[in-house]
């Protein structure tokens, strides 16, 4: 790729930005590809959870122990971190 078009892709206004923006956004598709993956595995891990208290006779959802999760995150991430473990749950359990 020239350098003009890298700077274009990049947003970057000179070849030396752009190479690190570049080799940065390389280890970053590299980590979201690796939060996927972990993403995935706490949905299967999820589910045998899941499995075995409707198994029981139980509900899938369990509040309390949601409650304690949404607090991890947000201890950990502030506010948005809230948000982002709705969204785990959601995938987890589905919407309820
Ligand atoms: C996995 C569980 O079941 C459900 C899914 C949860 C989760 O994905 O973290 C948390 C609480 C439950 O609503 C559990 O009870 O731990």
């Amino acid at each position: 790729m020239t350098a003009s078009r890298t700077t274009e892709k990049t947003g970057a206004r000179n070849p030396e930005a752009a190479e690190v923006i570049s080799d940065a956004r390389e280890r970053i598709d590299a980590l979201d590809d690796r939060i996927i993956g972990l993403v995935q595995e706490r949905m299967a891990v999820s589910a045998v959870i899941q499995e075995a208290r409707i198994g029981s006779g139980g509900r899938r959802v369990n509040l309390s122990r949601e409650m304690q999760v949404l607090g991890h995150y947000r201890e950990a991430l502030g506010k948005p971190g809230t948000a982002l473990a709705m969204t785990l749950l959601e995938l987890c359990r589905g919407r309820i």
